[in-house]
Order: C-alpha cells, then structure tokens, then sequence
C-alpha cells in the first residue's frame, strides 16, 4: 500500500475554496486534512456503505393539511414511524417554490465566489456571531480539517444577512420564511404523532421565538476524496434540520449501525432530528449521526436549515412523555444557548455533546 506524497507544515490558503482551485493538494495531499483511513485498512467500514439503495421515508407532505382526517392521521403516523426508526426522512410536496430554492442556492454560490478577502470580513467570529464564515468546522480546536468552506448566519429571532452578494437579503428573508413554516408544521406533526399538545410544546420550547439559523457547506473537489471527509459524524443541535443540496451527493446518515448515502429525490428537502428532540421526547425520537463524504470531480453545496427552540429555553424531557414512559427524564436541561456555543466551540465528535447531559 502506498501512502500519497504529504505535506506537514500548514498551508497558506485561507479557505478550502482557494486549496482545492490551486492544484497543490493533489501533488502532495496536506497531512491534516486526513480523516480517514487509507482504503486497504478501512475494509469494514466500507462494508458498511453499501446499503446505498434502502428505502429512506418519504413524507408526503401535501397530505398533513389534507380535508380528509383519514389522511392526515395516517401521515401523521407515517412520519412518527419515520421518526422513530430513522430519525431522518424526505418531504415531498412541501410548498417551498422551486425558484425560490435554486435563487438561495446561487445566493449561496455567489457568496463563496466572493474573493477570500471580501469573505474575511465574517472570518475568525465568535460561535454566537449571527454571520460566520469559516473553513473546516472549528480550526481553533481541531487536529484534523475538514475539506469544506461554510456560511453560518442567524435568520431567526433577528434576521440577519451577509451584504454581498447583494441578492442574498432578499433571497435568505423569503427562503427563511418558508423554511420556517414548513418546520413548524413539521414540528406540530411530530408532536401530534407522540399525543403532545401543539401549544404546551410551543410554550415549553418558546417557539414564536425559536431559533433559526442558515448553514451554507462548499465541498470543493477533493483530489483524495477517500482520506479527507466534508464533515465527520455528528448529530445537529436544534429540533429540525431541513437541508437541500446542488447535484451532487454526499450526505450519509446512520441506520441501524450501517452508513446509508442519501441520494435526494427531485425537489424534496431532507429533515434530520436534532439534539434537542432527543431530549424533549425523553429519547423516543432521537437525533441521527450524519456525515459529509467528499469527492474529486465536482462541488458539493449543502444548504442546511436549523430549527431550534429559543436560544433562551432551557429544554428538559416533556413532562407528560416521561410520566407515560414510565421511566425518569434521561436527560437533564441545558439552556440551548449553551449547548450550542459548547457544541460550536469544540470539536465536532457524534453525540459527545448530549452524552453530557444523560443521566
Ligand atoms: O452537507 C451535508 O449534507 C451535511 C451538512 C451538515 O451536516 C451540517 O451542516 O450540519
Ligand atoms: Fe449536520
């Protein structure tokens, strides 16, 4: 087995954008870049890759505001089981106009085309800055980078936005605002689907002001796309991660103790449980490990939707689930504030941040 020429001193390009458009890593691939083992070691992971074609849940989702009671409580049902058995599921039929998709993508593109000087202006923020651009996913605390650019901007209970491209404003208010409803319709099913009541939910988690936030993810071509990773396995800090993504696949989630690589249907949205439903349904529906594979042949762009409750709310398990559970709260509460800036600010490892809160 051979290893790729290395290089161990760290490298002056100030996004992953700029490494991946210079050509230097695939004459020498950077020595911290590498997450993964070398192919011939790493047999049995790649074992578990292979259940490409499993069936992922798909949730209709034109049926949740149907007349007919019958079909909303068979959605309903479809989308609890979705929850419990793969934390992780499609929408289709969702609402969100097709246009206004593809305009916050290129929103999206047009910001990452933006020379690294113009993104700089956001580089280098505190975890809790409402605009943040950065490379990998915290490169304070991390041995290993990750082959990816990303954009992180709080849309919701302030709105905020990058000034360039100026298209971005308008683009982000429209989009967020949809993306919102949906997962609040979302989240009102997901409770319907447990017996929890919509305005008890709405008040434990103060969801009129629940936080929103905008993650943007640029995977360069990788020239060594088999011992780098975009992002490594971790689940998401909110209730409700709605993502969508340019052409090209890279998403994979964890099913059954087996990596799945996601490939999205025609203009559907992915919805991933986050922490933060694990830890108010005490469990039953917990968040799901994903990961972001990269590859050599073109860029992956992610645009991922964060729903949280308020920054504010301190969130412990929904009294009535614990009680009908019969056994105690498995977690204890944690100002969401916190568990965020902690998750943000550390390194990005599986469930390592609500592994603190168990009890
Ligand atoms: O790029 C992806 O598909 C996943 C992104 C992701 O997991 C995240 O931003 O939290
Ligand atoms: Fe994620």
């Amino acid at each position: 087995m051979s290893f790729p020429a290395m290089i161990r001193t760290p490298l002056p390009y100030s996004t992953t954008k700029e490494l991946s458009d210079s050509g230097v890593a695939a004459a020498a691939f950077p020595f911290n870049y590498i997450a993964c083992k070398p192919p011939a070691a790493a047999a049995d992971d790649d074992e578990n890759e292979a259940a490409d074609e499993a069936q992922i849940p798909t949730i209709d989702f034109s049926l949740l505001s149907s007349r007919n009671p019958d079909n909303r409580a068979q959605i309903v049902r479809e989308l609890g089981r979705a929850c419990e058995e793969w934390g992780f599921f499609t929408v289709l039929n969702h609402g969100v106009p097709v246009e206004l998709q593809k305009a916050m993508m290129d929103a999206c593109v047009g910001f990452f085309h933006l020379t690294a000087e113009e993104k700089e202006d956001y580089m280098g923020r505190h975890v809790l800055d409402p605009i943040r651009f950065g490379m990998s996913f915290n490169t304070k605390v991390e041995d290993v980078q990750y082959w990816r650019d990303f954009l992180k901007v709080f849309q919701h209970p302030v709105f905020h936005y990058p000034t360039k491209p100026t298209i971005f404003r308008e683009v982000s208010e429209g989009y967020s605002r949809h993306i919102r409803q949906l997962g609040k319709d979302l989240l009102n099913a997901i409770w319907e689907s447990l017996g929890l009541e919509e305005n008890v939910m709405q008040e434990a988690l103060s969801l009129e002001s629940c936080f929103q936030m905008l993650a943007a993810n640029f995977y360069p071509p990788c020239p060594k796309p088999e011992l780098a990773l975009g992002l490594p396995a971790h689940s998401d800090h909110g209730l409700v991660t709605i993502l969508m993504q340019n052409g090209t696949d890279g998403l994979q989630v964890m099913h059954n103790g087996k990596w799945f690589g996601v490939k999205p249907l025609p203009n559907s949205f992915l919805v991933n449980l986050g922490d933060h439903m694990e830890i108010v349904t005490n469990g039953r529906y917990k968040s799901v490990l994903h990961r972001a594979k990269v590859n050599n042949k073109s860029t992956r762009i992610s645009v991922v939707s964060a729903i949280g409750p308020s920054l504010d709310a301190v969130v412990v398990p929904a009294p009535m689930l614990v009680e009908r559970q019969k056994r105690p709260a498995a977690f204890r509460g944690i100002k969401y504030r916190d568990f965020m800036e902690h998750q943000q600010s550390n390194k990005l490892m599986g469930k390592s941040v609500l592994d603190l809160l168990r009890l």
